[in-house]
């Protein structure tokens, strides 16, 4: 096993949080009443249609500005802050780029003043299949690969709570099992929030699962076998479509 799957250091226990409350944009509602849980050491995804609000969500759990009025309560099972302790994948890639893809995926621990694990940095980066790739700026990658090096500076936080914005969308199919298995193993008992348009993805990684749509949440009932699953099993399979119809608006 590649070192790069072990974590930096040993995990303190990640908690679960709650967001409870409403949102508005511009004086317009996004949406009022929400109540999502996400459980603690775990793989949270959360579906829903374009413009629902699930990047919101995202973005207020880790304290970021949404542009918008949020009346409502992050908690942490713990009782302590929740922003400070998460590791963020927006949906664009934010890659500096001026840095090529050590200084990316080093960029937090440089940012913080500490000297960064080179060497977990280059497992990783050889993990997400960029090794021939390392003295390379962003502007001479591929979208695929950009994400890649995003994925691996996620990875390489090691924080307790970690925010997923569609992590894997620019990937080709046979990239993007390999990633959801690094990620998965990577990021064991960590409290993950993963916001996902595949259903096939959030079926295949998800303990818990939510669809956010305008009339509001609706949990689904994820399969009885625990996450990371085989693609081709049949609960898998027949999952994937009772979420593909609720994503549909049917029952699910
Ligand atoms: N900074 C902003 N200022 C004004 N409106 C915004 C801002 N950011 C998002 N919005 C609006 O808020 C709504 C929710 O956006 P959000 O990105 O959270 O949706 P989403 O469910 O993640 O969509 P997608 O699946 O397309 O990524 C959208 O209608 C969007 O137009």
């Amino acid at each position: 096993m590649s070192t790069a799957a072990a974590p930096a250091q040993a995990l303190v226990s990640a908690p679960a949080l709650r967001l409870t409350g409403d949102f508005h944009h511009a004086g317009r509602p996004l949406f009022s009443g929400l109540d999502l849980p996400i459980s603690a050491s775990g793989w949270t995804c959360l579906l829903g249609p374009s413009g629902v609000g699930k990047s919101t969500v995202l973005r207020l759990f880790a304290g970021l500005d949404t542009g918008g009025t949020f009346d409502g309560e992050i908690s942490a099972s713990d009782g302590t802050p929740v922003a400070t302790r998460i590791a963020f994948m927006a949906q664009s890639d934010l890659l500096a780029p001026w840095l090529d893809v050590v200084g990316n995926v080093t960029l937090g621990a440089r940012l913080r003043g500490e000297a960064p694990d080179l060497a977990r940095a280059r497992a990783l980066i050889e993990r997400v299949g960029l090794a021939g790739h390392v003295d390379k700026r962003p502007a001479s990658l591929s979208g695929g690969m950009r994400q890649r090096v995003a994925l691996a500076r996620v990875l390489m936080e090691d924080r307790p709570i970690v925010l997923l914005d569609e992590p894997f969308a620019a990937l080709d199919a046979r990239t993007r099992a390999e990633m959801q298995e690094l990620a998965f193993e990577v990021l064991e008992g960590r409290t993950v929030l993963l916001v996902t348009h595949d259903p096939a993805e959030a079926v295949r990684l998800g303990h818990h699962l939510f669809i956010l749509a305008e009339d509001g949440l609706t949990r689904v009932e994820a399969p009885a076998s625990p996450p990371i699953r085989e693609v081709d099993a049949s609960e898998t399979m027949e999952m994937q479509a009772r979420l593909f119809h609720a994503l549909r608006g049917r029952p699910a």
